[in-house]
């Protein structure tokens, strides 16, 4: 197998796509394609904390690459939570160059089509399984832990790019009833800031006064029903607009049940 193919190979075991997953078989095939030349890998390694600069050869911890501080409660209605230093600054550096931006999309109720919208004219990459890596794939497993909720109702990550005056107006994430039934509901929204350098650009939900913004590496999630599973409306809440400076979030949105699970697609054997 080239280098390439062996940091194809570590995704498609962090992913667990066609395969159980299995953190120290896509650590071993990350360091073999390092060690083959994939500067990618070894970035990667380097992210995520393993000591190729001392020639350890240590592996990534994951035990402490799963682990987070504790969350702060800002509302019990609806259940939104923060964390402060969820992310290393490394790890946000990292994600703010994954996927290909383009308009950001919404569904279009009405019609059934996925479109542009007026309310969101943020850029954004939807990161599909090609756009994944381990990094990235960790940093969704740490979400999965904070939340307790399982990867495969994860729906594929967003990577969101605000240029000032760029904003995601007032709107609620959980799905209406025009959306089709058997796709689940989105019922948890957990949003991680990627940058810092910029004013304005708060998260704020209007209908229970709370303004966020987050720092570099902080998290704020929330549940986009109540505890009986019921869409609520207090969650309705906005992207504003940065005056100046880009803001820059990965956004991962959780259903209620498997929906285009990633770690369903069929794994693309590299020849070989
Ligand atoms: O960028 C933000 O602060 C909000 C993003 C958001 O609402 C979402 O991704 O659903
Ligand atoms: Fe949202």
């Amino acid at each position: 197998m080239t280098a390439s193919d062996l940091a194809s190979e570590a995704v498609l075991e962090a992913v667990g796509a066609g395969r159980p997953q299995n953190w120290a078989r896509a650590f071993t095939l990350l360091r073999a394609a390092a060690d083959g030349g994939d500067e990618r890998a070894g970035a990667q390694l380097a992210v995520l904390g393993s000591d190729a600069a001392t020639g350890e050869r240590r592996d990534p911890d994951i035990a402490a690459l799963l682990s987070f501080p504790a969350p702060v409660r800002m509302s019990e209605q609806p259940r939104l939570r923060s964390i402060a230093g969820f992310a290393s600054a490394a790890e946000c550096d990292w994600l703010r160059g994954r996927g290909t931006l383009g308009p950001a999309r919404v569904f279009d109720p009405a019609t059934g089509e996925v479109g542009t919208d007026p309310l969101r004219n943020n850029a954004c990459a939807e990161l599909e399984l090609d756009d994944l890596d381990v990094v990235t794939q960790v940093v969704r497993a740490r979400i999965a832990a904070a939340t307790r909720l399982p990867l495969p109702v994860f729906e594929k990550p967003q990577v969101l790019r605000y240029r000032p005056g760029e904003q995601f107006k007032a709107h609620v994430d959980y799905l209406g009833p025009a959306s089709p039934a058997a796709d689940g509901q989105r019922i948890a929204t957990f949003l991680l800031f990627l940058n810092e350098d910029y004013a304005g650009g708060e998260t704020e939900f209007p209908s229970i006064g709370v303004r966020h913004r987050g720092r570099t590496g902080d998290a704020l999630f929330f549940a986009n029903v109540d505890p009986a599973g019921r869409p609520d409306p207090l969650t309705l809440h906005a992207g504003n607009p940065p005056r100046d400076g880009e803001k820059w979030v990965f956004s991962q949105w959780i259903r209620d049940r498997s929906f285009t699970p990633l770690e369903r697609l069929p794994a693309a054997s590299p020849a070989g």
